[in-house]
């Protein structure tokens, strides 16, 4: 019985002294300082920036849009700030706490017929297919699509490969398949949202890389054939460095970098260079990409310093890439 205490005692030692570091290593790292930080003020240089390069733009009132990952983060904000503009919005997503929460929340904030959660993981071509289905069913039209659920697991690097980069071709397919006039669709919008790692690199999850790169190829790709069609469909990319949300506290598991674990400063050396943005200021360049409506093929970066369309070889453009290259401003 003693003895049984004893270890019992031992063993909550154990533990504290694991919480205790892992908590140290926490507090050590830039990652958390900058998740503990206050907001910064309204009108920040990515702001001003996206304001500068605004274009002709479309209402948004009385349409209807499909977010996915919308429970939280990004996807979250995305939706508040379609409902903002008068938007109906279905919220897809897999974690059905967090989605009715959200739905929750945002019933109260623009009534109880303005957003529809749907439990579907992006990975099933059988749940996207039914959630589209259900969204027409209930909102009776469909114009926007914003292909947003993302995780980083350098480890089950297969599994992310279907969410980054599978899930977006199958909400990508669908919304053409709604959308396009061809099919009788009244045309529409898509954002894809890839990441600046779709652009440069982060050593540190080069699989994620990789899919945030093939979002950005896909969107510019499915862009140029949706204009060459005529299908009336809109395919933008939003490529934001680091965002203040779940996905950066998730980075300090040894699961997520995987093998670079190790390799974890170098994302703090670009989190120095890029800074963080929050949610509703990413959301606004999400309003710019989806109401210009001039752009169709465009690939929108931001960091906290500005924003800007990078400006790649169009299709039968044979100058060299390095007259293309982009500035962050
Ligand atoms: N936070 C950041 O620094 C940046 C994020 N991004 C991208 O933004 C997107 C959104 O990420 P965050 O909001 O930051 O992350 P988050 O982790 O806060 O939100 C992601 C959402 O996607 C959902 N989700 C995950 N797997 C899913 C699946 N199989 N089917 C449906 N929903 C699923 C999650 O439940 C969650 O609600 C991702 O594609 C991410 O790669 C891009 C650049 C920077
Ligand atoms: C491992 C954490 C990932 C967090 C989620 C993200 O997607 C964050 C991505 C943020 C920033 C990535 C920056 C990469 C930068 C460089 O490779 C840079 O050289 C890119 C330059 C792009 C250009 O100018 O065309």
């Amino acid at each position: 019985m003693w003895g049984a205490v004893v270890c019992g005692d031992r063993l909550s030692l154990l533990l504290r002294g694991a919480l205790v570091v892992t908590r140290l290593r926490m507090c050590s790292s830039r990652v958390y300082r900058a998740l503990k930080r206050s907001p910064r003020q309204q009108e920040t240089a990515s702001v001003a920036a996206l304001r500068s390069i605004r274009g002709p733009a479309m209402s948004l009132s009385g349409k209807v849009a499909v977010v996915t990952g919308a429970a939280q983060g990004l996807g979250k904000a995305f939706a508040r700030v379609l409902l903002k503009n008068g938007t109906k919005v279905a919220l897809l997503d897999v974690d059905e706490d967090a989605g009715a929460a959200t739905e929750a929340a945002l019933r109260d904030e623009f009534g109880s017929d303005a957003t529809l959660f749907l439990r579907c993981d992006v990975c099933s071509d059988e749940e996207m297919k039914n959630a589209f289905q259900k969204t027409l069913q209930q909102f009776g039209r469909l114009d926007v699509v914003c292909n947003n659920a993302g995780i980083i697991n350098e480890t089950n690097w297969q599994k992310m490969v279907d969410v980054n980069l599978n899930g977006v071709v199958r909400g990508t397919y669908l919304a053409l398949q709604h959308m396009k006039k061809e099919n009788g669709g009244q045309g529409g919008v898509i954002i894809n949202v890839a990441s600046m790692a779709g652009l440069g690199t982060i050593p540190a999850v080069p699989i994620y890389t990789a899919t945030k790169h093939g979002v950005v190829g896909f969107s510019k790709a499915l862009a140029a054939a949706s204009s060459a069609a005529g299908y009336g469909v809109r395919i933008n990319v939003l490529c934001p460095a680091f965002v203040q949300t779940a996905i950066l506290s998730s980075m300090q598991m040894e699961e997520t970098t995987g093998q670079f674990h190790s390799l974890i400063n170098m994302v703090e050396k670009l989190m120095n260079v890029h800074g963080i943005l929050e949610v509703d200021e990413v959301a606004e360049a999400l309003l710019q990409l989806l109401q210009d409506e001039t752009k169709n093929g465009a690939v929108l970066m931001m960091n906290t310093k500005g924003a800007t369309y990078t400006n790649l070889p169009a299709a039968g453009d044979s100058r060299p890439a390095a007259t293309h290259s982009s500035v962050v401003i």
